[in-house]
């Protein structure tokens, strides 16, 4: 009411208001030099430093204190020194009277705002009545904006003041409840010292209070006539879990143990007798569980021919992921040519693309068993022969225009652009089937785009305008009336892989269409309800096959080349696909392998011709290479039967790699044993590896040194005798 009054007397000349706010002002006066007197006082009576240090902290605790006695008495002398100013700069506010008191009051500095900013050196300065430079510039303009009026009458903005104050002190008083925990955190142990010995406190210490008394410092609040910008309390953040697609979160189990489950090939509906028995001929009697399960659900959506799908609406796109040897090629390569047995005229129908020239030529070899004698084409384009030959192996050229002469394409990314770019007359606007195997790996080496070109070049308009409109294929989209009444061929995209991405952004880049997965990867706890559409194991991310036994062997790096030796003459080891890291690393351990002897011993890189890698892997089928060495070229996809043994000379060092390296044996429901030979620094983050992808622990295969020192001796012999096989081939390499 007093201050209500105070303001009040700015607007209007009333003199009976002027005296009741001079006897006011007195009061104040008389209140603050009391106030001053007894400070003094307690400053004489304080004989040290310390006793003025409490002081300080009982009225302004938020600021910065330090302990060190010198720094102590430097501060205190300049605390002193701005206190005489201040007691004079309130002195002579007071002597400046009623008018400057009264402007001040009106800037804000009501009779309770002292006691409220008392946690700031600034706050203090304001309560006596002296004011920085730079706000008071801040406040005049502030009361130049708001009217005295609308300041003392408006009780309703008065009481949200009061709010927003309360609110404020309350997150303050959390702030410096968290900076004190985080202070308790970080000094645990010191802290604790600090308490119990009372004022030893060694530097450190010292350290860590200053720092805190900064972020207390930095902590306290402006006065309340400032704009407070950020000071927001930092807000907990939430993890976001991911949320999978339907398709992805719950896919169709397939089982993953194939000896237990397969079925008799004429128990699954649906298979034309034609390729039964060329099924039979091929020694295959019953399926796999991933051919159980994939082969009808393609073979479902080309139920009403391949020109249309089933229904008149466009199939589901497929994607697969099951163990390395669980049978996948035979999953689409039976529905492919069992779907496109009744076509008429020779056109590009089905297009497999896989990265290596290896992969390619190995699916092309099965389509072609299996296509033997229906008539339809395979075409293998992977660079090995010339362009011009391939070209020719694609088209023809009639009176009538270009003719097709393939009706499934096998292809390298690389080559395939190639021939679209190029090749006149190759058309893929026949398209029924793109399969892409390895399919996480394509997705990771998008090369040159391959699969943006092969959905254009699927899609591309009739260049003869002759055709009508409505029959021009249209890439697939929301399912309409109008889309629906005039049925074209429709795409399907077939996705397989051991080690499929379930990333739902990597995936979205090959423009799925309502698509459906079929895995094998699943908790035992699942494998129950396999075959119900059941919830996915997020913790298990890949499956390794039934078969397979794996170990670790712990060894040095000296000793690596004495180990392999040991598996192979020793343990008498065959039939062993060997895996390195680098190309380099194969053919030195080959020719050192060679030099020590008594091991029929193989590289395979790219250090070799295609037609040489070609010969090897089929020596080496035929067991006439004990020892295959290789880079990661054969690690995915090559199925070269009979190998025993896979051996880790270098370790892996993605999973994904692993998992490819290692289901090179225990294919086909058969047993396997992978070693992974592992250097001390390597062993924690590779088990670590293994752990995360849900793997159980591998066996530890250690080998004693009293088995390698028989080996040492001609050891010696041959790493010297690789020294200068090295040189002569760096010399022959520079001439
Ligand atoms: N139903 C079957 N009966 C007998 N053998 C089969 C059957 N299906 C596939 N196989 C054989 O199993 C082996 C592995 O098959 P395939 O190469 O298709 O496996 P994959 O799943 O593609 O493996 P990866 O992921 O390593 O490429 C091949 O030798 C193949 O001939």
């Amino acid at each position: 009411m007093e201050l209500f009054r105070i303001s009040r007397y700015t607007g209007e000349e009333d003199s009976a208001v002027e005296s009741s706010s001079q006897a006011l002002l007195e009061r104040l006066c008389k209140q603050a030099r009391a106030r001053q007197l007894k400070k003094q006082q307690q400053e004489e009576l304080s004989p040290s430093g310390e006793f003025k240090l409490k002081e300080t902290k009982t009225k302004l605790p938020e600021k910065p204190k330090s302990r060190d006695s010198g720094l102590d008495s430097e501060n205190q002398s300049q605390r002193e020194t701005k206190k005489r100013k201040r007691k004079q700069s309130n002195e002579d506010a007071c002597a400046e009277g009623p008018k400057k008191l009264r402007e001040n009051l009106q800037r804000g500095n009501d009779s309770d705002e002292p006691a409220r900013l008392a946690d700031s050196s600034l706050a203090a300065d304001t309560a006596r009545g002296h004011v920085p430079v730079k706000q008071k510039k801040r406040n005049n303009k502030k009361t130049s904006v708001v009217s005295p009026k609308k300041t003392e009458a408006d009780p309703e903005e008065n009481g949200e003041q009061e709010q927003k104050r309360s609110n404020f002190k309350r997150s303050q008083a959390q702030r410096r409840k968290k900076m004190d925990l985080s202070k308790d955190v970080k000094t645990d142990g010191a802290e604790m010292r600090e308490e119990g010995s009372g004022e030893v406190v060694n530097g450190n210490q010292i350290g860590n209070e200053q720092l805190s008394n900064a972020g207390k410092a930095k902590a306290t609040p402006p006065p309340s006539s400032l704009k407070i910008l950020g000071g927001y309390d930092k807000k907990a953040v939430h993890k976001i879990q991911p949320i999978l697609p339907q398709w992805l979160a719950q896919p169709k189990l397939v089982h993953k143990r194939i000896k237990e489950n397969l079925v008799p090939i004429q128990d699954v509906p649906g298979i034309h007798p034609r390729l039964m028995k060329k099924l039979q001929v091929n020694g295959v009697e019953s399926f796999f569980p991933v051919q159980v399960e994939v082969i009808p659900a393609i073979l479902e959506g080309a139920s009403n021919g391949f020109l249309v799908g089933r229904g008149g609406y466009q199939p589901s796109d497929i994607c697969v992921s099951a163990p390395t040897g669980s049978g996948k090629t035979l999953s689409f390569v039976i529905p492919v040519v069992q779907t496109l047995l009744e076509r008429a005229v020779c056109q590009v129908r089905a297009l497999a693309v896989l990265p290596t020239k290896e992969l390619a030529q190995q699916v092309s070899r099965v389509f072609n068993i299996y296509a033997d004698g229906t008539g339809l084409k395979v075409v293998l384009i992977t660079g090995q022969k010339s362009f011009a030959k391939e070209q020719e192996t694609l088209v023809q050229r009639t009176v009538m225009g270009y003719s097709s002469l393939a009706d499934i394409v096998v292809a390298t990314p690389g080559r395939l652009v190639d021939h679209i770019d190029r090749t006149p007359g190759f058309s893929l606007r026949q398209l029924r089937f793109l399969i892409i195997d390895e399919a996480d790996r394509m997705i990771d080496d998008m090369q040159q785009n391959w699969l943006h070109q092969v959905v254009k070049a699927a899609f591309r308009a009739e260049e003869d305008s002759a055709s009508s409109v409505l029959f021009q294929r249209k890439e697939p989209g929301p399912v309409t009336a109008a889309s629906s009444c005039c049925p074209q061929i429709p795409l399907q995209k077939l996705l397989f892989s051991a080690t499929l991405t379930r990333n739902p952004e990597k995936l979205q880049q090959l423009g799925l269409y309502q698509p459906r997965l079929f895995t094998s990867v699943y908790s035992e706890k699942q494998a129950s309800s396999a075959g119900s559409v059941a919830e996915q194991n997020a913790e298990k991310k890949y499956t390794l096959p039934e078969g397979l036994s794996q170990y670790y062997v712990p060894c040095n790096l000296n000793s690596k080349p004495l180990f392999l030796l040991h598996f192979m003459l020793t343990m008498k080891f065959t039939h062993v696909l060997c895996f390195t890291n680098s190309k380099e690393t194969s053919h030195r351990l080959f020719l050192l392998v060679r030099s020590f002897g008594g091991v029929n011993v193989a590289e395979f890189s790219s250090r070799l011709t295609p037609s040489e890698r070609q010969k090897t892997l089929k020596v080496f089928e035929q067991g006439k290479i004990q020892l295959l060495i290789s880079t990661d070229a054969t690690a995915r996809g090559i199925d070269i039967k009979g190998v025993k043994y896979v051996i880790n000379y270098d370790a892996p060092q993605f999973i994904r790699t692993y998992i490819h390296r290692v289901g090179r044996t225990a294919r086909a429901g058969k047993a396997g044993l992978a070693f992974t030979m592992l250097l001390k620094v390597q062993e924690q983050k590779f088990l670590q590896m293994l752990r995360d992808a849900g793997f159980p622990e591998l066996g530890k295969q250690l080998v004693k040194s009293e088995y390698l020192k028989p080996l040492s001796e001609r050891y010696e012999e041959a790493l010297s005798k690789l020294q200068k096989t090295v040189k002569d081939e760096r010399a022959q390499k520079h001439a």
